[in-house]
Order: structure tokens, then sequence, then C-alpha cells
């Protein structure tokens, strides 16, 4: 009974994912970038401890993107109005995601700048 619980929940995960791929277009880029930086790492040669960096904050923007989603997704189910709470809430999430990115592109930077030196 619980194994089968379990598989309800990564189904239902699975599910929200493929919504929010489809749906997203931000997410879908994050996606498509994550695979053009994992390749990119493969061709330099990362080391084991870069690998875990790297998917670390590919995995944190990812995993934000998501959840900003889902919070758009609440904010227009509570409120068809305009409300400057629901703003709030939208805009914070998407800073969320900002913060992230901008920092995943600093991590990047520092760790392929020295294999292309
Ligand atoms: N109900 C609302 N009340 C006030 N401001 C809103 C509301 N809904 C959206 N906004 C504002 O409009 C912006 C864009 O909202 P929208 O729902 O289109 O999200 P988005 O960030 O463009 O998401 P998507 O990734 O779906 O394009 C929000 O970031 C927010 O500033």
């Amino acid at each position: 009974m619980r194994g089968k619980r379990e598989r309800d929940r990564f189904a239902w995960a699975w599910a929200g994912m493929k919504a929010a791929v489809k749906e997203e277009a931000h997410l879908r880029f994050h996606l498509a970038a994550a695979v053009v930086v994992f390749a990119a790492g493969w061709v330099v040669g990362l080391s084991r401890w870069e690998w875990i960096v790297l998917l670390m904050a590919v995995g944190t923007v990812i995993a934000l993107e998501l959840v900003n989603t889902a919070i758009e997704r609440a904010v227009d189910l509570a409120t068809g109005e305009f409300h400057p709470l629901a703003k709030a809430a939208k805009d914070i999430a998407a800073a969320a995601v900002l913060a992230a990115a901008g920092f995943a592109v600093v991590i990047g930077i520092l760790l392929f700048w020295p294999h292309l030196r």
C-alpha cells in the first residue's frame, strides 16, 4: 500500500513536471541551457567537485522555476482581479528565479574560466 502511495506521488510530480514544461517557456529555456552547460562541462572535463557545484547551481534554478510556476498558478486561482499582494507574490517568486539564475551564471564563469584559459 505504501509502495503504491509512493508511486502515486512520483506520478503526480512527473505530471506536474510535464505540465510545467509544456506551459512555461522560461522553464524550457532553463532546461535547454542546462543541456548546453552539461555538454560544455563534459567537453572541458570538469572534475567531480566541479560537477557537484554545477549540478547544484542548475538544479536550484530549475527547482525555483518550478516553484515560481506553482505560485503563479496558485495566485491565478486565488484571484482574477488585480491585487497588490498577487503582484508581490508573483514578482517575488520571479525574483527568486532571477537571483538563482544570476548566481548560477557567476558560478558557471568561475567553474569554466580555468578550463578555457
Ligand atoms: N492578479 C494580479 N494582480 C496584480 N498583478 C498581477 C496579477 N497577475 C499578474 N500580475 C503582474 O503581472 C506580471 C506578469 O504576470 P503573469 O501571470 O503573466 O506571469 P509571468 O511572470 O509573465 O509568467 P509566465 O511565465 O506565465 O509568462 C506579474 O509578475 C505581476 O507583476
